[in-house]
C-alpha cells in the first residue's frame, strides 16, 4: 500500500477542524445537481456536512476509523467526499506538517501514557468526546508510564 494511502484514518473527519472551506470562486459557468453556477460565484464547501452524509459513509456519526482500512480514499484532495485539507489550488499548504504533528502527538501519548476514563464515563460515552462536540469536555486520566525526566510534554 503506498504511504499516501495510510493516513486517512488519522484525521478526525466527524468534526473537521475547518468545517466550511475557505471561500472558493468558480472560474467558469457550471451546473451542479441542476443548479446553475455562473463564473465568478463565491462558493462555500460544507465539509462538515459532506463527512456526515450517510450516502457517502456507513454509520457516519460513529467513531469507526476502521472504515478506512483497505479504502482507496485519501486526504490529499482528490476524493471529494474526504476533504479535511480541502482541494485544489487553495488546498491547505500545511497538510504535511498537520499530518505529521497529529501522528506524532497520538503516537507519543500512546507510547508514554496510560489513558483511562474517569469513573463517571463509560467507553460508549467516548464517541461524543472524541467527536469534540463543543459542549462536552474531553476528560481522561493520564498517567505517565515512563520516568518523569523522559516526559517531554
Ligand atoms: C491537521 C491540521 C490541519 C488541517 C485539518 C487543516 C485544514 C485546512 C483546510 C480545510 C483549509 C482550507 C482549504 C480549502 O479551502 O480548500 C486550510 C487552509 C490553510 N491552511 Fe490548513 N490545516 C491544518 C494544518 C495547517 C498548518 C500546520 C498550517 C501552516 C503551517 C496550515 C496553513 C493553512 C493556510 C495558510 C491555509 C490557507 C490556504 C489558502 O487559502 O490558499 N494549515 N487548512
Amino acid at each position: 500500500m503506498p504511504s499516501s494511502k495510510r493516513t486517512s484514518g488519522c484525521i478526525p473527519i466527524l468534526v473537521p477542524p475547518v468545517p466550511i472551506l475557505v471561500p472558493h470562486m468558480s472560474t467558469e459557468d457550471s451546473e451542479i445537481l441542476g443548479y446553475e453556477i455562473p463564473a465568478g460565484t463565491t462558493l462555500f464547501v460544507n465539509v462538515h456536512a459532506i463527512h456526515r452524509d450517510p450516502a457517502l459513509y456507513e454509520r457516519p456519526l460513529d467513531f469507526y476509523p476502521e472504515r478506512f482500512l483497505g479504502s482507496e480514499k485519501d486526504v490529499h484532495g482528490f476524493d471529494f467526499d474526504l476533504l479535511p485539507f480541502g482541494a485544489g489550488s487553495r488546498m491547505c499548504p500545511g497538510k504535511g506538517l498537520g499530518l505529521a504533528v497529529v501522528l506524532y502527538t497520538v503516537a507519543l501519548f500512546i507510547q508514554t501514557c496510560d489513558l483511562r476514563l474517569p469513573e463517571n464515563l463509560k467507553p460508549e460515552d467516548l464517541t461524543d468526546l472524541i467527536a469534540l462536540r463543543r459542549n462536552s469536555l474531553l476528560q481522561a486520566l493520564v498517567n505517565p508510564r515512563i520516568p518523569k525526566d523522559l516526559v517531554m510534554f
